[in-house]
Protein backbone atom coordinates (compact mmCIF):
# COMPACT_ATOMS: atom_id res chain seq x y z
CA UNK A 1 0.00 0.00 0.00
CA UNK A 2 3.23 2.25 -0.74
CA UNK A 3 1.79 3.76 -3.83
CA UNK A 4 -0.88 6.05 -2.55
CA UNK A 5 -4.64 6.92 -2.17
CA UNK A 6 -7.47 7.57 -4.68
CA UNK A 7 -10.33 9.47 -3.71
CA UNK A 8 -13.92 8.89 -5.07
CA UNK A 9 -16.40 11.84 -3.85
CA UNK A 10 -20.22 11.06 -4.66
CA UNK A 11 -22.47 14.55 -4.33
CA UNK A 12 -25.95 12.43 -4.40
CA UNK A 13 -29.51 14.14 -3.24
CA UNK A 14 -29.16 13.09 0.38
CA UNK A 15 -25.82 13.37 1.05
CA UNK A 16 -21.97 13.78 0.05
CA UNK A 17 -19.74 10.68 0.31
CA UNK A 18 -15.98 9.59 0.07
CA UNK A 19 -14.47 6.37 -0.24
CA UNK A 20 -10.25 6.60 -0.16
CA UNK A 21 -8.73 3.36 -1.70
CA UNK A 22 -5.16 2.40 -2.28
CA UNK A 23 -3.97 1.02 -5.76
CA UNK A 24 -5.34 -2.41 -4.91
CA UNK A 25 -8.95 -1.49 -5.11
CA UNK A 26 -8.83 -1.72 -1.23
CA UNK A 27 -11.00 0.43 0.96
CA UNK A 28 -9.47 2.45 3.19
CA UNK A 29 -11.96 5.18 4.33
CA UNK A 30 -15.39 5.76 3.58
CA UNK A 31 -17.15 9.05 5.07
CA UNK A 32 -20.47 10.55 4.43
CA UNK A 33 -21.88 14.03 5.48
CA UNK A 34 -25.83 13.75 5.26
CA UNK A 35 -27.47 17.45 4.65
CA UNK A 36 -30.41 17.50 6.65
CA UNK A 37 -28.71 16.05 9.77
CA UNK A 38 -24.90 17.77 9.21
CA UNK A 39 -26.02 21.19 7.79
CA UNK A 40 -28.96 21.92 9.67
CA UNK A 41 -29.06 25.49 9.28
CA UNK A 42 -29.89 24.66 5.68
CA UNK A 43 -33.09 23.44 6.43
CA UNK A 44 -33.71 21.01 3.69
CA UNK A 45 -35.58 17.68 4.21
CA UNK A 46 -34.04 14.90 2.22
CA UNK A 47 -30.94 17.31 0.87
CA UNK A 48 -33.83 19.44 -0.98
CA UNK A 49 -36.49 22.25 -1.14
CA UNK A 50 -39.75 21.73 -2.81
CA UNK A 51 -42.25 24.09 -3.99
CA UNK A 52 -45.32 22.23 -4.62
CA UNK A 53 -47.11 24.78 -6.40
CA UNK A 54 -45.22 25.12 -9.62
CA UNK A 55 -43.44 21.38 -9.21
CA UNK A 56 -40.09 22.88 -8.48
CA UNK A 57 -37.49 21.33 -6.55
CA UNK A 58 -34.57 22.57 -5.73
CA UNK A 59 -30.69 22.55 -3.27
CA UNK A 60 -28.80 25.41 -2.05
CA UNK A 61 -25.43 25.36 -3.57
CA UNK A 62 -23.82 26.59 -0.78
CA UNK A 63 -24.78 23.92 1.44
CA UNK A 64 -22.89 21.39 -1.10
CA UNK A 65 -20.05 23.73 -0.31
CA UNK A 66 -20.38 23.80 3.26
CA UNK A 67 -20.84 20.02 3.12
CA UNK A 68 -17.23 19.44 1.20
CA UNK A 69 -15.52 21.47 4.17
CA UNK A 70 -17.36 19.66 6.49
CA UNK A 71 -16.29 15.74 5.07
CA UNK A 72 -12.73 16.64 4.66
CA UNK A 73 -12.67 17.52 8.20
CA UNK A 74 -14.24 14.09 9.18
CA UNK A 75 -11.57 12.63 7.02
CA UNK A 76 -8.64 14.42 9.01
CA UNK A 77 -10.34 13.63 12.14
CA UNK A 78 -10.46 9.72 10.52
CA UNK A 79 -6.47 10.05 10.23
CA UNK A 80 -7.13 9.68 6.28
CA UNK A 81 -2.88 10.69 5.59
CA UNK A 82 -4.01 13.41 2.83
CA UNK A 83 -0.22 13.62 1.98
CA UNK A 84 -0.80 10.24 0.50
CA UNK A 85 -3.31 11.09 -2.39
CA UNK A 86 -2.40 10.67 -6.04
CA UNK A 87 -5.49 11.13 -7.62
CA UNK A 88 -9.49 11.84 -7.01
CA UNK A 89 -12.44 11.67 -8.95
CA UNK A 90 -16.16 11.88 -8.32
CA UNK A 91 -19.50 11.63 -9.31
CA UNK A 92 -22.52 14.05 -8.83
CA UNK A 93 -26.03 13.59 -8.59
CA UNK A 94 -27.55 14.22 -12.41
CA UNK A 95 -29.21 16.92 -14.41
CA UNK A 96 -28.45 19.58 -11.58
CA UNK A 97 -26.90 22.95 -13.12
CA UNK A 98 -24.92 25.24 -11.32
CA UNK A 99 -24.73 29.04 -12.51
CA UNK A 100 -21.86 30.58 -12.04
CA UNK A 101 -21.42 34.85 -11.75
CA UNK A 102 -18.56 36.56 -13.58
CA UNK A 103 -16.85 36.77 -10.51
CA UNK A 104 -16.31 32.80 -9.87
CA UNK A 105 -13.07 32.25 -11.87
CA UNK A 106 -11.27 35.06 -9.53
CA UNK A 107 -12.62 33.92 -6.19
CA UNK A 108 -12.05 30.15 -7.10
CA UNK A 109 -8.58 30.76 -8.25
CA UNK A 110 -7.93 33.21 -4.77
CA UNK A 111 -8.91 30.65 -1.81
CA UNK A 112 -7.18 31.86 1.29
CA UNK A 113 -6.72 28.21 3.14
CA UNK A 114 -6.73 29.90 6.77
CA UNK A 115 -10.81 30.06 6.25
CA UNK A 116 -13.71 27.61 4.82
CA UNK A 117 -14.76 27.61 1.72
CA UNK A 118 -18.35 28.50 1.54
CA UNK A 119 -18.45 32.15 2.64
CA UNK A 120 -15.52 32.64 0.01
CA UNK A 121 -17.56 31.52 -3.07
CA UNK A 122 -21.37 31.95 -1.46
CA UNK A 123 -22.80 34.38 -2.73
CA UNK A 124 -20.50 36.09 -4.98
CA UNK A 125 -19.39 33.05 -7.42
CA UNK A 126 -23.19 33.05 -8.18
CA UNK A 127 -25.65 34.31 -10.15
CA UNK A 128 -28.25 32.32 -8.47
CA UNK A 129 -28.39 30.49 -5.40
CA UNK A 130 -30.22 27.31 -6.29
CA UNK A 131 -29.27 24.36 -8.28
CA UNK A 132 -32.52 22.87 -9.70
CA UNK A 133 -32.87 19.16 -8.97
CA UNK A 134 -33.37 15.91 -10.82
CA UNK A 135 -36.59 15.59 -8.40
CA UNK A 136 -37.73 18.68 -10.61
CA UNK A 137 -41.09 18.62 -12.69
CA UNK A 138 -41.30 22.46 -13.61
CA UNK A 139 -40.54 22.53 -17.35
CA UNK A 140 -43.62 20.58 -19.25
CA UNK A 141 -43.69 23.57 -21.32
CA UNK A 142 -40.33 24.16 -22.13
CA UNK A 143 -39.90 20.42 -23.10
CA UNK A 144 -42.47 20.26 -25.45
CA UNK A 145 -41.63 23.00 -27.11
CA UNK A 146 -37.93 21.52 -27.43
CA UNK A 147 -39.58 18.42 -28.98
CA UNK A 148 -42.11 19.95 -30.60
CA UNK A 149 -39.46 22.03 -32.66
CA UNK A 150 -37.17 19.11 -32.95
CA UNK A 151 -39.52 16.84 -34.51
CA UNK A 152 -40.53 14.46 -31.56
CA UNK A 153 -39.33 12.37 -28.86
CA UNK A 154 -38.16 9.48 -31.35
CA UNK A 155 -35.47 12.13 -32.88
CA UNK A 156 -34.73 13.78 -29.89
CA UNK A 157 -33.85 10.63 -28.53
CA UNK A 158 -31.82 9.81 -31.33
CA UNK A 159 -29.89 13.29 -31.14
CA UNK A 160 -29.19 13.44 -27.81
CA UNK A 161 -30.00 9.94 -25.85
CA UNK A 162 -33.08 11.46 -24.33
CA UNK A 163 -36.76 12.58 -25.45
CA UNK A 164 -37.24 15.80 -23.19
CA UNK A 165 -36.93 15.18 -19.60
CA UNK A 166 -38.19 17.27 -16.71
CA UNK A 167 -35.21 17.24 -14.82
CA UNK A 168 -32.57 17.28 -17.92
CA UNK A 169 -30.45 20.53 -17.88
CA UNK A 170 -31.92 21.88 -21.23
CA UNK A 171 -35.06 22.67 -20.36
CA UNK A 172 -34.20 23.47 -17.09
CA UNK A 173 -31.79 26.39 -18.38
CA UNK A 174 -34.64 27.61 -20.58
CA UNK A 175 -36.89 27.95 -17.87
CA UNK A 176 -34.09 29.90 -15.78
CA UNK A 177 -33.49 32.07 -18.60
CA UNK A 178 -37.50 32.54 -19.02
CA UNK A 179 -38.27 33.31 -15.39
CA UNK A 180 -35.00 35.07 -14.00
CA UNK A 181 -33.66 36.53 -17.39
CA UNK A 182 -31.21 38.85 -15.06
CA UNK A 183 -29.18 35.80 -13.45
CA UNK A 184 -29.00 34.26 -16.66
CA UNK A 185 -27.85 37.59 -17.59
CA UNK A 186 -25.25 37.77 -14.90
CA UNK A 187 -24.56 33.70 -15.23
CA UNK A 188 -20.73 33.81 -16.95
CA UNK A 189 -20.90 29.66 -16.88
CA UNK A 190 -23.20 26.90 -16.20
CA UNK A 191 -21.87 23.93 -14.77
CA UNK A 192 -23.48 20.51 -13.95
CA UNK A 193 -23.51 19.26 -10.26
CA UNK A 194 -20.28 17.24 -11.62
CA UNK A 195 -18.07 19.94 -12.96
CA UNK A 196 -19.41 22.14 -10.57
CA UNK A 197 -17.62 19.92 -7.56
CA UNK A 198 -14.18 19.02 -9.79
CA UNK A 199 -14.66 23.35 -10.08
CA UNK A 200 -14.16 23.46 -6.11
CA UNK A 201 -11.38 21.10 -6.30
CA UNK A 202 -9.55 22.28 -9.37
CA UNK A 203 -9.91 26.21 -8.29
CA UNK A 204 -11.16 27.12 -11.38
CA UNK A 205 -14.09 26.09 -13.55
CA UNK A 206 -13.93 22.81 -14.95
CA UNK A 207 -15.32 21.19 -18.36
CA UNK A 208 -18.43 19.30 -18.38
CA UNK A 209 -17.59 15.53 -18.54
CA UNK A 210 -18.45 13.33 -21.80
CA UNK A 211 -21.00 11.29 -19.92
CA UNK A 212 -22.67 13.27 -17.63
CA UNK A 213 -23.64 15.87 -20.68
CA UNK A 214 -25.56 13.92 -22.22
CA UNK A 215 -28.10 14.22 -19.21
CA UNK A 216 -28.71 17.52 -20.30
CA UNK A 217 -30.60 17.19 -23.86
CA UNK A 218 -28.49 19.19 -25.67
CA UNK A 219 -25.40 17.19 -26.60
CA UNK A 220 -25.51 15.65 -29.75
CA UNK A 221 -23.79 12.04 -28.75
CA UNK A 222 -23.17 10.65 -32.16
CA UNK A 223 -21.74 13.27 -33.47
CA UNK A 224 -20.09 14.64 -30.10
CA UNK A 225 -20.66 17.81 -30.24
CA UNK A 226 -23.86 20.47 -28.76
CA UNK A 227 -26.68 20.48 -31.44
CA UNK A 228 -26.59 24.17 -31.92
CA UNK A 229 -30.73 23.84 -33.01
CA UNK A 230 -31.70 22.64 -29.49
CA UNK A 231 -29.09 25.22 -28.01
CA UNK A 232 -31.12 28.10 -30.77
CA UNK A 233 -34.06 27.15 -29.04
CA UNK A 234 -33.00 26.95 -24.96
CA UNK A 235 -30.94 30.14 -25.53
CA UNK A 236 -34.11 31.65 -27.23
CA UNK A 237 -32.72 35.35 -29.67
CA UNK A 238 -30.52 34.89 -32.47
CA UNK A 239 -27.00 34.00 -33.67
CA UNK A 240 -25.75 35.67 -30.78
CA UNK A 241 -27.66 34.26 -27.74
CA UNK A 242 -26.98 31.12 -29.04
CA UNK A 243 -23.53 31.62 -29.08
CA UNK A 244 -23.49 33.30 -25.84
CA UNK A 245 -25.15 29.89 -24.41
CA UNK A 246 -22.68 27.74 -25.75
CA UNK A 247 -19.56 29.88 -24.49
CA UNK A 248 -21.77 29.68 -20.88
CA UNK A 249 -21.25 26.25 -20.99
CA UNK A 250 -17.69 25.74 -22.23
CA UNK A 251 -16.13 22.87 -23.09
CA UNK A 252 -16.93 19.00 -22.96
CA UNK A 253 -13.42 16.86 -21.67
CA UNK A 254 -13.65 13.58 -24.29
CA UNK A 255 -10.93 11.71 -22.16
CA UNK A 256 -12.94 10.25 -19.10
CA UNK A 257 -9.18 10.12 -17.35
CA UNK A 258 -7.98 13.10 -18.41
CA UNK A 259 -5.53 14.67 -16.01
CA UNK A 260 -7.27 18.20 -15.69
CA UNK A 261 -4.42 19.62 -13.51
CA UNK A 262 -3.76 19.33 -9.98
CA UNK A 263 -5.38 20.10 -6.74
CA UNK A 264 -5.88 23.93 -6.27
CA UNK A 265 -3.66 24.80 -3.38
CA UNK A 266 -6.25 25.56 -0.64
CA UNK A 267 -6.22 22.36 -0.41
CA UNK A 268 -2.74 21.81 -0.15
CA UNK A 269 -2.22 24.03 2.38
CA UNK A 270 -5.51 23.67 4.13
CA UNK A 271 -5.65 19.67 4.25
CA UNK A 272 -1.90 18.67 3.05
CA UNK A 273 -2.75 17.31 -0.14
CA UNK A 274 -0.02 17.01 -2.30
CA UNK A 275 0.63 19.94 -4.88
CA UNK A 276 0.69 16.90 -7.21
CA UNK A 277 -2.80 15.17 -6.81
CA UNK A 278 -4.68 14.92 -9.89
CA UNK A 279 -7.99 15.71 -10.62
CA UNK A 280 -10.07 13.77 -13.04
CA UNK A 281 -13.35 14.57 -14.71
CA UNK A 282 -15.98 14.03 -12.12
CA UNK A 283 -18.72 12.35 -14.09
CA UNK A 284 -23.10 11.60 -13.25
CA UNK A 285 -24.15 9.25 -10.17
CA UNK A 286 -24.87 7.01 -12.69
CA UNK A 287 -22.13 6.70 -14.74
CA UNK A 288 -19.75 6.22 -12.12
CA UNK A 289 -21.57 3.17 -10.63
CA UNK A 290 -21.62 1.44 -13.62
CA UNK A 291 -17.92 1.77 -13.34
CA UNK A 292 -17.94 0.10 -9.77
CA UNK A 293 -18.38 -3.55 -11.54
CA UNK A 294 -16.77 -5.26 -14.53
CA UNK A 295 -20.12 -5.42 -16.46
CA UNK A 296 -20.90 -7.76 -18.66
CA UNK A 297 -23.07 -7.88 -21.89
CA UNK A 298 -26.86 -8.97 -20.45
CA UNK A 299 -25.56 -7.70 -16.84
CA UNK A 300 -27.66 -5.05 -14.63
CA UNK A 301 -27.12 -3.11 -11.94
CA UNK A 302 -29.78 -1.60 -9.97
CA UNK A 303 -28.94 1.05 -8.33
CA UNK A 304 -31.32 1.57 -5.34
CA UNK A 305 -30.34 5.15 -4.07
CA UNK A 306 -32.74 8.02 -3.47
CA UNK A 307 -34.03 7.24 -6.92
CA UNK A 308 -33.92 4.05 -8.66
CA UNK A 309 -31.52 3.53 -11.28
CA UNK A 310 -31.62 -0.04 -13.80
CA UNK A 311 -27.81 0.50 -15.69
CA UNK A 312 -26.00 -1.35 -18.34
CA UNK A 313 -23.23 -0.77 -20.42
CA UNK A 314 -23.56 -2.23 -23.98
CA UNK A 315 -21.65 -1.24 -27.17
CA UNK A 316 -25.00 -0.44 -29.29
CA UNK A 317 -26.19 3.14 -29.51
CA UNK A 318 -30.04 1.80 -29.78
CA UNK A 319 -32.44 4.37 -29.15
CA UNK A 320 -35.89 4.97 -27.42
CA UNK A 321 -37.83 7.38 -25.38
CA UNK A 322 -38.48 4.72 -23.10
CA UNK A 323 -34.97 5.33 -21.87
CA UNK A 324 -32.15 6.83 -22.04
CA UNK A 325 -28.64 6.48 -23.27
CA UNK A 326 -25.55 8.38 -22.55
CA UNK A 327 -21.88 8.16 -23.71
CA UNK A 328 -19.95 5.75 -21.71
CA UNK A 329 -17.75 7.62 -19.01
CA UNK A 330 -14.10 5.96 -19.65
CA UNK A 331 -14.67 3.81 -22.74
CA UNK A 332 -15.25 5.69 -26.58
CA UNK A 333 -17.27 3.70 -28.05
CA UNK A 334 -19.54 1.87 -25.16
CA UNK A 335 -22.48 3.46 -24.10
CA UNK A 336 -24.83 3.23 -20.84
CA UNK A 337 -28.38 2.35 -21.12
CA UNK A 338 -30.50 3.66 -18.26
CA UNK A 339 -34.11 3.98 -16.98
CA UNK A 340 -34.59 6.07 -14.12
CA UNK A 341 -37.29 6.41 -11.45
CA UNK A 342 -38.27 9.30 -8.98
CA UNK A 343 -40.26 7.02 -6.83
CA UNK A 344 -37.24 4.75 -5.10
CA UNK A 345 -36.47 4.66 -1.86
CA UNK A 346 -38.34 7.52 -0.66
CA UNK A 347 -41.80 5.69 -1.81
CA UNK A 348 -41.10 2.10 -0.27
CA UNK A 349 -40.04 4.60 2.94
CA UNK A 350 -43.45 5.92 3.02
CA UNK A 351 -45.45 2.40 2.84
CA UNK A 352 -43.09 1.20 5.48
CA UNK A 353 -43.82 4.07 7.98
CA UNK A 354 -47.54 3.12 7.23
CA UNK A 355 -46.61 -0.05 7.92
CA UNK A 356 -44.94 0.41 11.44
CA UNK A 357 -47.84 2.47 12.00
CA UNK A 358 -50.20 0.17 11.68
CA UNK A 359 -48.54 -2.96 13.44
CA UNK A 360 -45.99 -2.62 15.94
CA UNK A 361 -42.66 -2.17 14.82
CA UNK A 362 -39.40 -3.90 15.34
CA UNK A 363 -37.28 -1.97 18.09
CA UNK A 364 -34.31 -3.08 16.20
CA UNK A 365 -34.69 -3.12 12.67
CA UNK A 366 -37.23 -0.26 10.73
CA UNK A 367 -37.89 -2.80 7.92
CA UNK A 368 -38.62 -5.97 9.47
CA UNK A 369 -42.09 -5.87 9.29
CA UNK A 370 -42.25 -4.51 5.93
CA UNK A 371 -39.87 -7.01 5.27
CA UNK A 372 -42.40 -9.65 6.86
CA UNK A 373 -45.17 -8.14 5.01
CA UNK A 374 -43.73 -8.23 1.58
CA UNK A 375 -42.27 -11.83 1.48
CA UNK A 376 -45.32 -13.83 3.46
CA UNK A 377 -47.36 -13.37 0.73
CA UNK A 378 -47.30 -15.61 -2.83
CA UNK A 379 -46.42 -13.67 -6.12
CA UNK A 380 -49.28 -10.67 -7.20
CA UNK A 381 -50.73 -11.49 -3.78
CA UNK A 382 -52.29 -14.17 -5.84
CA UNK A 383 -55.58 -15.74 -4.28
CA UNK A 384 -56.77 -19.21 -4.11
CA UNK A 385 -59.72 -17.89 -6.42
CA UNK A 386 -57.11 -16.28 -8.95
CA UNK A 387 -57.14 -13.07 -7.76
CA UNK A 388 -54.04 -10.42 -8.26
CA UNK A 389 -52.79 -7.45 -6.55
CA UNK A 390 -50.60 -4.52 -8.69
CA UNK A 391 -50.33 -1.26 -7.02
CA UNK A 392 -48.56 2.00 -8.37
CA UNK A 393 -47.00 4.53 -6.20
CA UNK A 394 -45.66 7.22 -6.89
CA UNK A 395 -45.74 10.19 -4.10
CA UNK A 396 -43.79 12.20 -6.22
CA UNK A 397 -44.47 12.85 -10.05
CA UNK A 398 -42.88 10.40 -12.12
CA UNK A 399 -40.43 9.92 -14.69
CA UNK A 400 -41.18 6.54 -16.08
CA UNK A 401 -43.87 6.55 -17.20
CA UNK A 402 -44.80 10.50 -17.07
CA UNK A 403 -47.43 10.35 -14.25
CA UNK A 404 -48.64 12.54 -11.69
CA UNK A 405 -48.20 11.65 -8.11
CA UNK A 406 -50.67 9.42 -6.51
CA UNK A 407 -51.37 5.74 -5.61
CA UNK A 408 -53.59 3.52 -7.38
CA UNK A 409 -54.29 -0.42 -6.30
CA UNK A 410 -56.07 -2.60 -8.75
CA UNK A 411 -57.62 -6.18 -9.20
CA UNK A 412 -56.78 -8.52 -12.14
CA UNK A 413 -59.08 -11.28 -12.21
CA UNK A 414 -61.17 -13.16 -15.08
CA UNK A 415 -63.48 -10.27 -15.53
CA UNK A 416 -60.89 -8.01 -16.02
CA UNK A 417 -58.73 -5.04 -14.40
CA UNK A 418 -60.51 -3.02 -11.96
CA UNK A 419 -59.61 -0.13 -8.86
CA UNK A 420 -59.44 -2.40 -5.48
CA UNK A 421 -62.06 -1.65 -2.97
CA UNK A 422 -61.91 -3.06 0.33
CA UNK A 423 -60.31 -6.42 -1.42
CA UNK A 424 -56.77 -4.72 -0.48
CA UNK A 425 -55.49 -4.80 3.01
CA UNK A 426 -53.81 -0.96 3.25
CA UNK A 427 -50.83 -0.91 4.14
CA UNK A 428 -49.77 -4.82 4.53
CA UNK A 429 -50.53 -5.59 1.31
CA UNK A 430 -48.90 -2.86 -0.08
CA UNK A 431 -45.41 -4.17 0.98
CA UNK A 432 -45.50 -6.58 -1.40
CA UNK A 433 -47.26 -4.75 -4.35
CA UNK A 434 -44.86 -1.62 -4.32
CA UNK A 435 -41.46 -4.04 -4.93
CA UNK A 436 -43.32 -6.02 -7.39
CA UNK A 437 -44.84 -2.58 -9.27
CA UNK A 438 -40.97 -0.98 -9.64
CA UNK A 439 -39.55 -4.49 -10.31
CA UNK A 440 -42.22 -5.21 -13.48
CA UNK A 441 -41.48 -1.46 -14.40
CA UNK A 442 -37.92 -2.08 -15.12
CA UNK A 443 -38.47 -5.90 -16.36
CA UNK A 444 -40.98 -4.22 -19.06
CA UNK A 445 -38.93 -1.38 -20.24
CA UNK A 446 -35.22 -3.05 -19.92
CA UNK A 447 -36.19 -5.62 -22.37
CA UNK A 448 -35.18 -3.83 -25.75
CA UNK A 449 -32.13 -3.35 -24.17
CA UNK A 450 -31.21 -7.06 -22.65
CA UNK A 451 -31.72 -10.68 -24.85
CA UNK A 452 -34.60 -10.96 -27.03
CA UNK A 453 -36.16 -12.88 -23.54
CA UNK A 454 -35.66 -9.68 -21.85
CA UNK A 455 -34.18 -12.02 -18.88
CA UNK A 456 -30.56 -10.66 -17.73
CA UNK A 457 -27.61 -12.66 -16.72
CA UNK A 458 -26.93 -11.33 -13.56
CA UNK A 459 -28.57 -8.78 -11.46
CA UNK A 460 -25.82 -6.27 -9.35
CA UNK A 461 -27.78 -4.77 -6.73
CA UNK A 462 -25.94 -1.39 -5.18
CA UNK A 463 -27.03 1.45 -3.36
CA UNK A 464 -29.07 1.40 0.43
CA UNK A 465 -31.75 -0.31 -0.44
CA UNK A 466 -29.61 -3.30 -1.11
CA UNK A 467 -29.21 -4.18 2.15
CA UNK A 468 -32.77 -5.05 2.09
CA UNK A 469 -33.62 -8.86 1.87
CA UNK A 470 -37.26 -8.45 1.01
CA UNK A 471 -36.07 -5.72 -2.17
CA UNK A 472 -33.35 -8.49 -2.91
CA UNK A 473 -35.18 -11.46 -3.25
CA UNK A 474 -38.78 -9.54 -5.00
CA UNK A 475 -35.51 -8.14 -7.45
CA UNK A 476 -34.98 -11.82 -8.64
CA UNK A 477 -38.01 -13.10 -8.59
CA UNK A 478 -39.40 -10.64 -11.21
CA UNK A 479 -36.37 -9.78 -12.96
CA UNK A 480 -35.20 -13.32 -12.87
CA UNK A 481 -31.50 -13.26 -13.65
CA UNK A 482 -30.01 -16.48 -14.89
CA UNK A 483 -26.59 -15.87 -12.49
CA UNK A 484 -28.24 -14.70 -9.67
CA UNK A 485 -28.87 -11.12 -7.86
CA UNK A 486 -25.59 -9.84 -6.15
CA UNK A 487 -24.69 -7.22 -3.91
CA UNK A 488 -21.78 -4.99 -4.35
CA UNK A 489 -20.39 -5.50 -0.47
CA UNK A 490 -19.58 -1.45 -0.54
CA UNK A 491 -23.59 0.24 -0.69
CA UNK A 492 -21.76 3.20 -2.03
CA UNK A 493 -21.04 1.94 -6.00
CA UNK A 494 -20.60 5.21 -7.65
CA UNK A 495 -18.23 6.53 -4.96
CA UNK A 496 -16.40 3.25 -5.46
CA UNK A 497 -16.27 3.56 -9.26
CA UNK A 498 -15.21 7.00 -8.95
CA UNK A 499 -12.44 5.97 -7.08
CA UNK A 500 -11.70 3.03 -9.54
CA UNK A 501 -11.36 5.95 -12.12
CA UNK A 502 -9.41 7.89 -10.26
CA UNK A 503 -7.16 5.51 -9.93
CA UNK A 504 -7.10 4.38 -13.98
CA UNK A 505 -6.55 7.92 -14.68
CA UNK A 506 -3.33 7.87 -12.54
CA UNK A 507 -1.65 4.80 -13.19
CA UNK A 508 -3.49 3.35 -16.57
CA UNK A 509 -0.92 2.27 -19.15
CA UNK A 510 0.21 4.19 -22.57
CA UNK A 511 -0.06 2.42 -25.67
CA UNK A 512 0.65 4.46 -27.85
CA UNK A 513 0.50 8.04 -28.27
CA UNK A 514 -2.87 9.27 -26.91
CA UNK A 515 -4.19 5.68 -26.49
CA UNK A 516 -4.82 4.53 -23.52
CA UNK A 517 -5.23 0.67 -20.98
CA UNK A 518 -9.11 0.53 -21.49
CA UNK A 519 -10.98 0.86 -18.32
CA UNK A 520 -12.18 -2.28 -18.48
CA UNK A 521 -8.78 -4.20 -19.01
CA UNK A 522 -7.79 -2.28 -15.48
CA UNK A 523 -10.24 -2.79 -13.48
CA UNK A 524 -10.78 -6.77 -14.65
CA UNK A 525 -7.03 -7.13 -13.57
CA UNK A 526 -7.67 -5.89 -9.60
CA UNK A 527 -11.15 -6.77 -9.23
CA UNK A 528 -11.39 -9.66 -7.46
CA UNK A 529 -15.11 -10.99 -7.24
CA UNK A 530 -15.09 -12.78 -4.09
CA UNK A 531 -14.14 -9.69 -1.93
CA UNK A 532 -16.55 -7.48 -3.77
CA UNK A 533 -19.59 -8.85 -4.18
CA UNK A 534 -22.16 -11.48 -2.59
CA UNK A 535 -24.96 -13.73 -3.77
CA UNK A 536 -28.15 -12.33 -2.16
CA UNK A 537 -30.50 -14.27 -4.16
CA UNK A 538 -30.93 -17.12 -6.68
CA UNK A 539 -32.51 -14.90 -9.18
CA UNK A 540 -34.44 -17.20 -11.55
CA UNK A 541 -37.40 -19.12 -10.28
CA UNK A 542 -38.89 -21.33 -13.07
CA UNK A 543 -42.56 -20.52 -13.26
CA UNK A 544 -42.96 -17.64 -11.34
CA UNK A 545 -40.52 -15.43 -13.84
CA UNK A 546 -42.73 -16.79 -15.83
CA UNK A 547 -45.81 -15.89 -14.26
CA UNK A 548 -44.79 -12.26 -14.10
CA UNK A 549 -43.84 -12.18 -17.75
CA UNK A 550 -47.74 -12.80 -18.25
CA UNK A 551 -48.46 -9.98 -15.79
CA UNK A 552 -46.31 -7.35 -17.37
CA UNK A 553 -49.26 -6.99 -20.29
CA UNK A 554 -51.87 -6.37 -17.16
CA UNK A 555 -49.48 -3.76 -15.13
CA UNK A 556 -49.29 -1.68 -18.25
CA UNK A 557 -52.49 -1.42 -18.58
CA UNK A 558 -52.34 -0.13 -14.92
CA UNK A 559 -49.75 2.27 -15.74
CA UNK A 560 -51.88 3.86 -18.42
CA UNK A 561 -55.27 3.95 -16.18
CA UNK A 562 -53.09 5.59 -13.86
CA UNK A 563 -51.32 8.41 -16.10
CA UNK A 564 -54.56 8.64 -17.59
CA UNK A 565 -57.25 9.36 -14.09
N1 LIG B 1 -32.14 -1.77 5.04
C1 LIG B 1 -32.68 -0.96 4.14
N2 LIG B 1 -33.80 -1.32 3.49
C2 LIG B 1 -34.37 -0.52 2.57
N3 LIG B 1 -33.89 0.69 2.24
C3 LIG B 1 -32.77 1.12 2.85
C4 LIG B 1 -32.10 0.32 3.82
N4 LIG B 1 -31.01 1.02 4.23
C5 LIG B 1 -31.01 2.20 3.55
N5 LIG B 1 -32.08 2.25 2.73
C6 LIG B 1 -32.48 3.36 1.84
O1 LIG B 1 -31.37 3.86 1.14
C7 LIG B 1 -31.61 5.25 0.81
C8 LIG B 1 -30.27 5.95 0.67
O2 LIG B 1 -29.50 5.25 -0.25
P1 LIG B 1 -28.18 5.87 -0.87
O3 LIG B 1 -27.68 4.89 -1.87
O4 LIG B 1 -27.28 6.27 0.24
O5 LIG B 1 -28.85 7.14 -1.58
P2 LIG B 1 -28.29 8.48 -2.27
O6 LIG B 1 -26.96 8.13 -2.86
O7 LIG B 1 -29.34 8.82 -3.28
O8 LIG B 1 -28.20 9.54 -1.19
C9 LIG B 1 -32.45 5.80 1.94
O9 LIG B 1 -33.46 6.64 1.41
C10 LIG B 1 -33.03 4.53 2.63
O10 LIG B 1 -34.43 4.45 2.51
O1 LIG C 1 -31.95 11.85 -12.25
C1 LIG C 1 -31.25 10.88 -12.05
C2 LIG C 1 -30.68 10.13 -13.17
O2 LIG C 1 -31.18 10.55 -14.42
C3 LIG C 1 -30.92 10.47 -10.64
O3 LIG C 1 -30.42 9.16 -10.57
C4 LIG C 1 -29.96 11.44 -10.03
O4 LIG C 1 -28.70 11.28 -10.66
C5 LIG C 1 -29.90 11.37 -8.51
O5 LIG C 1 -29.32 10.28 -7.95
P1 LIG C 1 -29.27 9.81 -6.41
O6 LIG C 1 -29.29 10.99 -5.53
O7 LIG C 1 -30.38 8.83 -6.24
O8 LIG C 1 -27.94 9.10 -6.28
Amino acid sequence: MSDGLFLGFDLSTQQIKVIAINSKLEPVLQVNVEFDVDTPEYKTRKGVYTNPNLNEVFAPVAMWIKALDILLGKMQSAGLDFAKVRGISGAGQQHGSVFWSAEAERLLASLNPDLPLEPQLSPNAFAHDMSPNWQDHSTAEECDYIEQNVGGAEILAQITGSKTHHRFTGPQIMRFRRRHPNRYENTARISLVSSFFASLLLGRIAPLDVSDVCGMNLWDIPNEKFNEEIIQLVAGGGENEKNELLRKLGKVEPDGGKNLGPINDYYVNRYGFPKSCTITPITGDNPATILALPLRPLDVIVSLGTSTTLLVSTPVYKTSPAYHMFSHPTSKGLYMGMLCYCNGSLAREKVRDEINTAVKPSETDVWAAFNEAALSVPPLGTTADGIKKLGIYFPLPEIVPDCKAGTWRFISDASGLREATNDWDIPIADARAILESQNLSMRLRAGPLLSSTGQPRRVYVVGGGSRNPAICQVTGEVLGPSEGVYRLELSNACALGSAYKALWSVQRKVIRDDLYESFEDFLSQRWDEKTMISEVDNGYRKGIWEKYGEALAVFAETEKLAAYS
